[in-house]
């Protein structure tokens, strides 16, 4: 398959890094827009696939565009790239809150697909939801799929509206899974630990607990209730959580970020 990408920043080299690797690929039949210079030449110098600056004629002979800029870049790549797309030829937009509606609008086009993936798609394990326009064929969309597939996981949504509140959930996700992260080690650190000590002891945690939810065939609630003994440390930190209100703040957080990508829309 040939595939360009418009924005070969983190997403699109995530997803063009996976391809390659799968052997989906081939790198001489990737063809990466990249505006950036700096970006541009690092992506040359690493031999990461046929690197340009700008939008051409060229686009149009690729089956698969990858739409990857940011949302506010995409009026100027949606100017240039509707004058040399062809009607066969499949977009897939990564771009949080651009609807499918408005992406064929921008280009009179109609084969679409709009998914929405995760930072952990650099390891391959990525989580990526994804809705279609009416007018993809079946053997479209599982060429598409195959390729996001490479990612990591992939889950076909009947309905597009979802993609904002995945956007907020598993899109944003990992920021927050980080953020948490990041809030223990410093704890760990103001009460007397060196950096790297502190790090240890959350990393192990919070792996070791991923594993345990998987695996250990108890729900969530359980797997609290087993950690903190009536009276002890845990129910104590449990306890000034709940006063803080971090659980709702943490919702609200998730429902600020499905209103943003709503609002990226318009
Ligand atoms: N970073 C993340 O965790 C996720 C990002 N996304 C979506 O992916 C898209 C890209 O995000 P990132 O990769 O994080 O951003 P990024 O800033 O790393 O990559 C965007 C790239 O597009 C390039 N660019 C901008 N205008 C251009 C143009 N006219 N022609 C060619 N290249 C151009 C920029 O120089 C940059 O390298 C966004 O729309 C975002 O909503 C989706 C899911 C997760
Ligand atoms: O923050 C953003 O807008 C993008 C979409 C999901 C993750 N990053």
């Amino acid at each position: 398959m040939k595939v360009a990408i418009v924005g070969a920043g983190n997403m699109g080299m995530a997803f063009a890094k996976s391809f390659i690797q799968y052997d989906l690929v081939k790198k001489e039949n990737l063809f990466l827009i990249e505006k950036n210079a700096a970006r541009a030449e690092a992506l040359q110098s690493e031999k990461a696939g046929v690197v340009v600056d700008t939008i051409s004629p060229k686009v149009g002979e690729y089956d698969l565009i990858i739409l990857s800029v940011k949302p506010q870049d995409y009026p100027t790549v949606s100017e240039e790239l509707k004058k040399v797309i062809q009607p066969n030829q499949i977009i897939l937009s990564i771009m949080a809150g651009i609807s499918i509606d408005k992406i064929q609008e921008s280009l009179n086009h109609r084969i679409i697909v709009r998914a929405m993936p995760n930072t952990p798609a650099l390891l391959g394990m990525g989580m990526t939801a994804f809705a279609a326009s009416g007018d993809i064929t079946l053997s479209q969309l599982k060429k598409v799929e195959n390729l996001i597939n490479s990612t990591g996981r992939a889950v076909f949504l009947e309905e597009e509206s979802l993609l904002d509140a995945v956007t907020a959930l598993s899109g944003s996700g990992p920021a927050y899974f980080f953020y948490l992260v990041k809030a223990m080690i410093e704890a760990g650190k103001e009460m007397g630990f060196e950096d790297s000590m502190a790090a240890l002891l959350v990393k192990q945690t919070m792996l070791g607990s991923f594993h345990l939810i998987n695996n250990a065939e108890k729900s969530l609630d359980e797997l609290i209730k087993a950690v903190a003994s009536k009276g002890g440390t845990t129910e104590a930190a449990l306890k000034r959580f709940e006063e803080g209100l971090l659980a709702q703040n943490l919702k609200e957080g998730i429902f600020a970020a499905q209103k943003r990508a709503t609002e990226l829309s318009k």
